[in-house]
């Protein structure tokens, strides 16, 4: 066999193996809705069985306007960057006027749960969950309608973060949710926030956003979205600010995702850090439209990341030597005698 295929054979195994950006997850990401998420039986639930099927993790994020709901995704998104994660907005479901209401939109209330086709909203996530691919209308705020002929394509995915003021509010939306945080930040910081955000970004001027607020924005708050701050498994104050409740989510969803159970299976198994560098290798030689000669190129880097992390784990003995300033500097020395094997599989 030519050396060339040897080598592609080997990376797309190794690919596939223990490293955080290929790990294959098959089996270990089937622990049922929050509900029971916590139970010792779930967390038996959780560790690998081949026989489970694989579904991703649902997070509902909630909270009032201008929380921070969407810097919170953001900021979880970041840290969980060795896995798919896709975020799907509730504001995307937002049904658009007709004419009719566009002429009075002074009159329409977006913070009421029927200004959201929930229908829609529900079969989408049914299908993320099933593993399928969807596509999620594209809604404008500034003309209150929905892009009639573009939609975002979302794939599947290892998490799923659904977020909105009003994700909380539907039953059968929250039974699809494997974790609820609800981000909690005081009404007055949210206020002077979506006055901000609305005349910087949204093209409201400043009267408009304050009548809003106090007809729909804050009545709808009162009513629908702080009621249903009770189904939220973790609530986190002062939303972004808040870096130790976001550090432990991702701690939670990591253990959730069986990277640790993984390390458990395999006491001395060494899982190499991903960066977004390596992630970049493993999106190119993934890609069908790759050159030959790059994917020899990117492949090999990443084999040599695994040798030299490899090398790092060898037993080395403690070593002195002089410097050429006639210093003497403590060092170590790999032990002899050692031999590496490069396992090569077809
Ligand atoms: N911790 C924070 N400090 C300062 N500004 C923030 C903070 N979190 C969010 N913002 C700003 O407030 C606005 C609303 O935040 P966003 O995350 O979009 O909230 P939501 O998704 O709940 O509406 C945005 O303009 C954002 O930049
Ligand atoms: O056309 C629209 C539709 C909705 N809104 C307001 O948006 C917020 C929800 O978005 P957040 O990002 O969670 O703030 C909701 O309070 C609606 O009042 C709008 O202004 N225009």
């Amino acid at each position: 066999m030519p050396e060339e295929t040897t080598t592609i054979d080997y990376v797309m195994e190794a690919a596939s193996g223990p490293h955080f950006s290929g790990l294959r997850l098959d089996g270990l990401l089937s622990s049922p809705p929050s509900a029971s998420s916590s139970s010792p039986a779930s967390a038996a639930s959780n560790r690998a069985d081949p026989n489970a099927t694989k579904q991703p993790f649902v997070i509902g994020v909630s909270g009032g306007t201008a929380s921070g709901k969407t810097t919170v995704c953001d900021m979880i998104i970041q840290q969980l960057h060795d896995h798919r994660v896709v975020l799907v907005n509730q504001d995307s479901f937002y049904r658009g006027l007709t004419p009719e209401e566009s002429e009075r939109v002074h009159e329409y209330n977006f913070d009421h749960p029927d200004a959201f086709d929930t229908e829609q909203l529900l079969e989408c996530v049914q299908k993320l969950k099933c593993g399928q691919s969807v596509q999620v209308p594209i809604y404008d705020f500034k003309i209150h309608r929905r892009s009639s002929d573009t939609f975002r394509q979302v794939n599947a995915s290892d998490v799923i973060i659904l977020e909105g003021i009003l994700v909380f509010h539907d039953q059968r939306v929250r039974n699809l949710m494997n974790m609820k945080i609800f981000v909690d930040t005081d009404a007055d910081v949210r206020l002077a926030r979506r006055i901000r955000r609305d005349t910087v970004e949204r093209g409201r001027d400043i009267n408009s956003v304050l009548e809003m607020y106090a007809k729909f924005v804050k009545p709808a708050f009162d009513d629908f979205v702080h009621p249903s701050k009770k189904y939220a498994d973790v609530i986190i104050p002062r939303g972004g600010d808040n870096h130790v409740a976001i550090d432990l989510i991702v701690q939670h969803i990591q253990t959730k995702l069986g990277q640790h159970d993984l390390c458990k299976i395999y006491p001395n198994m060494y899982v190499i850090q991903s960066t977004f560098q390596i992630r970049g290798m493993h999106t190119l030689i993934r890609d069908r439209e790759i050159s030959k000669h790059d994917f020899v190129f990117y492949s090999d880097r990443l084999i040599r990341l695994v040798v030299e992390h490899g090398l790092g784990h060898l037993p080395f003995t403690e070593k002195q030597v002089v410097t050429p300033t006639a210093s003497v500097y403590t060092g170590v020395d790999f032990c002899k005698k050692l031999c590496g094997v490069s396992i090569v599989r077809r």
